[in-house]
């Protein structure tokens, strides 16, 4: 059986319609708003595994959960050009650490433009199975009020461990347990992924982890020490964050050193601002924190745009050789790989820049024209900001691959992600994975469509997605949740671009 997100939408609208209700009534049931409820009736919204539970018990119609059940997959008709103009949407790397920040403050927190997508719904869970009211207020405007007491005791585990995030749940609890634990993290399979630098970072604010039979074990120490600096052992995005959140509302001064001034963290730091925690030297490797005692304060943060998604979206452009304006990239993330891109001979018109509502990250809308590619004369490789970002060297897999010539490609930071790179070879690319973290790519590639599953590490997944836009014939690409994971409605957006993306549930239907 196949049920494709159309004829789900349909049964929606006819049960909604046999009870009587309005749109706007099924939203409420639903939690969310009417326009939303719109898209899905019209086949024109990702639906998200948490949206058909409610939708199932809102309607009681468990034959929605019956359609559904399986993986979500898209069938993607390939060769087509695109053109038109798209808007870069907000991060999801942002959007779990502010949400897990927003722990911290006891006032209410509303965030707006957040991506509606599974990542924040498996984070969701896991606040509200602690206590925490998520109220979403607007398609992408979600109010957050904790209560006074959280209970990480009833925490949702099945969530939890779904997402890599967890993790930044040890920063702001520990500023309210003497002891508590957390399960252990999940997100992208991309090899082995070090928490140790989180634990060596917080240990010196008075944390010690124990990590034991599927869980963090932690227990708070003294946090008293005046002033401390701390190094971290590796600039990580998430270890930075986690630290942050630890100093934010720990009395004294704290001073991290090697700290990553990445896109999330700056959002972040902006976000802490607005609760009133005093940072210097956001965007730089040397942050200096005041803590706080207690934060309450009723605030509304901007989310920025997303720079990963904004090269994803680029890409398409790039290997389907078409002309298409990528409007709010945050250019201070992506100014390596236009440079890259430049010397590869990729033509790119840029816009004067403007600023984020955030009023903080500069922005600039992007048209790529199609270009004749030739091969970077040396490898490709990935650093902690501000070099070429590790989320977005997966797209110049795809992009070398158009391009003339032999290309390396050399992923020194994950042991798996090259790995899964590899797939693109089932599409008729020339991959050779020279050894674990490098892989030689000598194109062009006529790419071909197959069927595939998706690997289980996001960017991947998309560099996937991308090349069945760029080639002949249909792709099916199976179980895609992974890629929902990180992107809002992208087969509704890039369909509108011309595309032709269709999601659907169970086996295709001609196979
Ligand atoms: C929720 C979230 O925000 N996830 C992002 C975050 O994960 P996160 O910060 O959790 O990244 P991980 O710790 O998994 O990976 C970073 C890896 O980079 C390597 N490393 C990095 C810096 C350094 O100075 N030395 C070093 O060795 C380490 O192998 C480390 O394991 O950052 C990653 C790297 O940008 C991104 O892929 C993830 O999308
Ligand atoms: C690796 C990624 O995410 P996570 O850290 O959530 O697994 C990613 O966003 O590409």
């Amino acid at each position: 059986m196949s049920a494709t997100s159309e004829s789900i939408g349909r049964m929606i609208r006819d049960a909604r319609s046999s009870r009587g209700w309005s749109q706007q009534r099924l939203a409420d049931e639903l939690g969310t708003v009417q326009s939303a409820v719109h898209r899905i009736e019209n086949g024109q919204q990702n639906l998200s595994l948490s949206m058909i539970g409610r939708l199932a018990e809102a309607l009681e119609m468990p034959l929605i959960q019956t359609v559904t059940e399986g993986t979500v997959n898209f069938e993607i008709e390939g060769g087509r050009k695109l053109s038109g103009e798209i808007d870069v949407r907000t991060s999801k790397n942002a959007a779990m650490a502010i949400l897990c920040a927003s722990l911290l403050n006891h006032g209410r927190t509303v965030l707006r433009g957040i991506a509606r997508i599974e990542e924040v719904d498996r984070i969701s869970e896991v606040l509200t199975s602690i206590g925490v009211s998520l109220t979403w207020i607007g398609d992408n405007d979600l109010e957050i009020k904790r209560p006074a007491h959280l209970t990480p005791q009833t925490i949702d585990s099945r969530a939890a461990r779904r997402t890599r995030s967890i993790l930044m749940l040890l920063g702001p609890l520990m500023h309210e347990f003497d002891q508590f634990r957390l399960p252990f993290s999940g997100g992208c399979d991309l090899g082995a992924r070090t928490v140790h630098p989180h634990m060596s970072a917080l240990s010196r604010m008075g944390l010690t982890v124990d990590a034991t039979e599927g869980h963090y074990h932690a227990t708070v120490g003294d946090r008293s020490v005046e002033h401390r600096s701390i190094t971290l052992i590796e600039r990580g995005d998430t270890v930075t964050e986690n630290a942050i959140m630890a100093a934010a509302r720990t009395p004294g001064v704290t001073t991290l050193r090697n700290a990553s001034g990445n896109y999330m963290v700056q959002d972040l730091c902006f976000y802490l601002q607005l609760l009133g925690v005093q940072i210097d030297g956001v965007g730089t490797t040397t942050l200096t924190i005041t803590g706080v005692d207690r934060i309450e304060a009723d605030v509304e943060y901007h989310i920025s745009e997303d720079p990963i998604e904004a090269m994803s979206l680029l890409t398409a452009g790039i290997v389907t050789r078409s002309e298409i304006t990528v409007r709010r990239c945050p250019i201070e993330f992506l100014e390596v790989e236009f440079a890259v891109l430049d010397e590869m001979g990729q033509e790119m018109r840029l816009s004067e820049e403007y600023r984020s509502r955030n009023g903080k990250t500069r922005l600039v809308d992007v048209t790529v024209v199609p270009s004749e590619l030739r091969a970077p004369l040396d490898k490709i490789h990935p650093m902690p900001f501000p070099g070429l970002n590790i989320d977005n060297l997966p797209f110049f897999a795809v992009i070398c691959a158009t391009a003339t010539g032999q290309s390396v490609i050399y992923d020194w930071v994950y042991d798996n992600r090259a790995i899964h790179l590899k797939k693109l070879s089932e599409f008729g690319a020339n991959i050779q994975l020279m050894d674990a973290h490098r892989l030689l790519i000598i194109g062009p590639t006529r790419w071909r469509g197959r069927r595939i599953e998706s690997p289980p590490a996001l960017r991947p997944a998309v560099c996937l997605l991308l090349a069945a836009l760029a080639a002949r014939g249909t792709t099916t690409l199976m179980d895609v949740y992974v890629i929902n994971r990180g992107y809002e409605d992208l087969p509704q957006r890039l369909n509108k671009l011309g595309a032709n993306i269709n999601t659907f549930w169970g086996e295709p239907a001609q196979a």
